[in-house]
């Protein structure tokens, strides 16, 4: 068996995405992701998936030819070697990113974005060559099927006029009765039994309106309100007060660990985050504290599939909770973060999964959600197959842009509906 990497092809593509809403915008049309191919001497090929944004792209060419040469069974290797690409300082604010609302840009975090997609792809081929699945590999699965929540977001019902896009049935959910509607499309299409709606879009008001018609139709389903820090310690004080009875968590209700200490220390609605938790350098001082209850994970910025199961270690350790955040993304990463999620023994909240959302992929054959949960596969490697016609489609797509979505920017999207529209200050209520 000749486990060196032979080629490794990287595929940027558009994925017709749905006019979400969130804090900073609307999701545009199309967004980019990275597909990524590791090939072995001997013809096996492993999958991975990540942002493609351009900064993502810069980074994943040079480390590609990197990797040539290397064996796929080096996982610990391919941390080294991301190591040695530069991080152009101009794609590091330390801030918030203008799309995707996952925590800060550093060098580090945006090496390990790109070393998950070949993690996985290198996982992916082991797997195939030795006739093991992905979770087998990592130690192996302690439940046959992951559970994911219903991932509930504002939207209109198309993208602005004019703009090219895709149609959805999913319609338009702008008040109460839309966010319910949605919600029960989603049970009756994939069986989820939790709901989380994306928040900080309109006043914290009709947001608490919303959760409580949630609550109303769907008794005793969790629930959870997510407005990716806008809101003040104040306003997250209140809206905890108020939904403390039917929510499972609050998640980012305000932005920064000592805003969500204050937060934390309030109330004692459990508090979530997928953003002043989302490097490893950011524990401590979360932890210490006790800023938040439940960590979701993210296996694309956290470096991978291994660095989630130390994350899930960590937490244990301290008694916080893990789950599990999305960000738009096709079945590669849903394959991935099924076989993951199955090892981890402290998962008690079903994850987040924007793949409802999508309709276009990159396989074969789309993964499925029965009562909720993704079967964990039991074949070789990820257990999905890629479909090239589909692929080279939306590379297409990505060839034929002039630019402008090649970068996932909301507040660019939300600009061609409001002109005047700004990414909102923080605290924006
Ligand atoms: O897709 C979105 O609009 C979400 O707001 C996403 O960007 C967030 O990263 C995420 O889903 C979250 O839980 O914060
Ligand atoms: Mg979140």
């Amino acid at each position: 068996m000749n486990l060196t990497i032979a080629d490794v092809r990287l595929t940027p593509i558009l994925v017709a995405d749905p006019p979400l809403l969130n804090t900073q915008g609307v999701h545009q049309p199309y967004t980019p992701r990275l597909i990524v191919e590791i090939e072995t001497a001997d013809g096996i090929t492993g999958l991975g998936e990540t942002y493609g944004d351009t900064k993502y792209l810069e980074l994943a060419r040079p480390y590609a030819a990197k990797l040539i040469g290397r064996q796929v069974s080096d996982l610990n290797g391919l941390f080294t070697v991301a190591d040695e690409v530069a991080v152009d300082s101009s794609r590091v604010s330390g801030q918030v990113d203008v799309g995707g609302l996952r925590g800060v840009q550093t060098a580090d975090k945006l090496r390990l974005s790109v070393v998950s997609a070949f993690e996985v792809a290198c996982l992916d081929a082991l797997g195939k060559a030795l006739g093991l699945p992905v979770h087998a590999l990592l130690g192996g699965k302690l439940r046959d099927a992951v559970e994911y929540s219903a991932y509930l977001f504002y939207k209109w019902a198309d993208h602005p006029e004019g703009v090219a896009a895709e149609k959805d049935d999913w319609g338009a959910a702008i008040d109460p009765a839309g966010v319910v509607e949605q919600a029960r499309k989603f049970k009756e299409r994939y069986g989820f039994t939790s709901f989380k709606l994306k928040g900080g879009v309109f006043p914290p008001d009709e947001e608490i309106a919303a959760v409580r018609a949630l609550a109303a139709a769907f008794p005793d389903h969790p629930l959870r309100l997510d407005p990716n820090g806008a809101w003040s310690v104040e306003t997250s004080l209140k809206v905890a007060k108020e939904l403390g009875d039917v929510l499972e968590y609050l998640e980012d209700p305000a932005l920064g660990t000592p805003a969500m200490a204050e937060v934390s220390a309030g109330t004692d609605v459990p508090l979530a985050t997928n953003m002043c938790v989302t490097t490893f350098a950011e524990i401590k001082e979360a932890f210490t504290k006790d800023a938040v209850q439940v960590v979701l994970s993210d296996h694309h910025y956290w470096g991978g599939l291994r660095n989630t199961q130390q994350l899930a270690a960590i937490c244990r350790t301290f008694g916080v909770g893990i789950s599990m955040h999305s960000n738009t993304h096709l079945g590669i990463s849903l394959a991935a973060m099924t076989h993951v999620a199955s090892t981890v023994p402290n998962l008690h909240h079903a994850c987040d999964s924007h793949y409802p959302w999508q309709s276009e992929d990159v396989l074969t054959e789309r993964l499925t959600f029965t009562d909720a949960k993704v079967t964990v596969s039991d074949a070789p490697g990820l257990g999905v197959q890629l479909d090239r016609a589909k692929l080279e489609f939306l590379h297409q797509r990505w060839l034929d842009d002039d630019g402008s979505l090649r970068d996932r920017d909301d507040a660019a999207a939300m600009r061609i509906t409001d002109p005047e529209w700004v990414t909102p200050s923080m605290p924006r209520w």
